[in-house]
């Protein structure tokens, strides 16, 4: 156990690190808030009909050729994923009727339909926050979108910050279990009336990440001289955009989260709702308080380490599915 003085110390190393990224980021959000933005914001799941995903589905696979098997959002920091996909066809957000707009850092507002390791992918190079705005419906409304599409599998990705002291920036969790907060206080993208074109109306989430999936996963870090940096744990989604206190931290530990973030789980429901096999991992991007202080150059390329990984896992991922492997 530390004293007083050590876990002060610990705030404050973790305060200053935490200000050294969003004075990075201002500059950024300033140039992407200069033009106004379509933020929609309505009771829950009223807010997309069927029709309306329905129509945003036609148009995403007029653009296809061929029937996409993967579904995939890139999280924060991993906006480069979409660079495996070999000749995409790129379409703006803004170009799909109803879709919002991305409003934060490495979220670009822009869907790829292209090829990956012989698969049909789709993917998202922007998530909804509820921060931003949007309700949880609208969050995670790409998921059904992508269902209508065809999709068998969605791939979730996301950044995190570690809580399990275990973890080092630039390591990827394969999510195996969450622990969704929103939910806690009755907050849940499917509440409301419930289209049972979707899904039902109550939903099993004891085995939301695919077992089966995750095996492929660790077998992957086995192949490529990487089990190390990969773990299997907890995410746990809180409403954010503040970063949690070192409290908060800490009884995030107690209660079995390892890695904590703003995102994710909604667009898990929804994906179980309606049937889709899952597949989350996160990139850590923040060091847990236990760890000491790193300079913002050594963060970097650590991350950038773990993008390589990120992109190695998700590409073998996908050529093994396709190939029953
Ligand atoms: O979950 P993604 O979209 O990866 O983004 C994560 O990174 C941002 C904080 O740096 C938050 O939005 C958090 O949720
Ligand atoms: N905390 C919460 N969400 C996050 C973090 C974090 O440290 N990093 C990326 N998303």
């Amino acid at each position: 156990m530390c004293n007083k003085d050590c876990c002060a110390l610990k705030t404050a190393l973790q305060i200053r690190r935490m200000k050294i990224l969003i004075e990075q980021r201002r500059q950024q959000e300033e140039e992407a808030n200069a033009k106004p933005k379509n933020i929609i914001v309505t009771p829950e799941s009223l807010i997309y009909s069927y029709d309306d995903i329905e129509k945003m589905a036609k148009l995403i696979i007029s653009r296809s050729e061929t029937r996409p098997k993967f579904g995939l959002v890139c999280g924060s920091n991993l906006d480069t994923l979409t660079d495996l996909i070999e000749n995409p066809i790129v379409i703006d957000y803004s170009d799909i009727p109803k879709f919002p707009d991305c409003t934060i850092h490495d979220h670009k507002g822009k869907l790829f339909v292209g090829t990956l390791m012989g698969a049909t992918v789709i993917a998202l190079q922007g998530r909804f926050h509820h921060y931003e705005g949007n309700s949880l419906a609208s969050c995670s409304m790409p998921v059904r979108v992508l269902k209508l599409c065809g999709i068998e599998y969605m791939i979730l990705t996301c950044a995190a910050g570690a809580v399990n002291k275990n973890y080092k920036v630039g390591d990827i969790m394969l999510i195996k279990d969450h622990i969704n907060m929103f939910g806690w206080f009755g907050n849940n993208p499917l509440n409301g009336p419930n289209d049972l074109r979707f899904g039902d109306r109550h939903v099993i989430m004891a085995d939301a990440y695919d077992e089966g999936l995750i095996e492929k996963a660790l077998e992957i870090g086995l192949e490529i001289g990487q089990e190390d940096r990969m773990h299997l744990g907890v995410y746990a989604c809180l409403g954010g955009p503040v970063y949690e206190t070192a409290t908060e931290q800490r009884f995030l530990r107690s209660i079995g989260v390892d890695a904590v973030g703003m995102s994710l789980v909604q667009e898990v429901i929804y994906a179980r709702h309606c049937g889709l096999k899952v597949f989350s991992f996160s990139l850590i991007s923040m060091p847990p308080i236990e760890q000491p202080d790193m300079p913002e150059s050594v963060r970097d390329v650590s991350i950038h380490q773990g993008q390589i990984v990120c992109m190695e896992l998700l590409s073998r991922m996908i050529y093994k599915i396709q190939n029953n492997l």
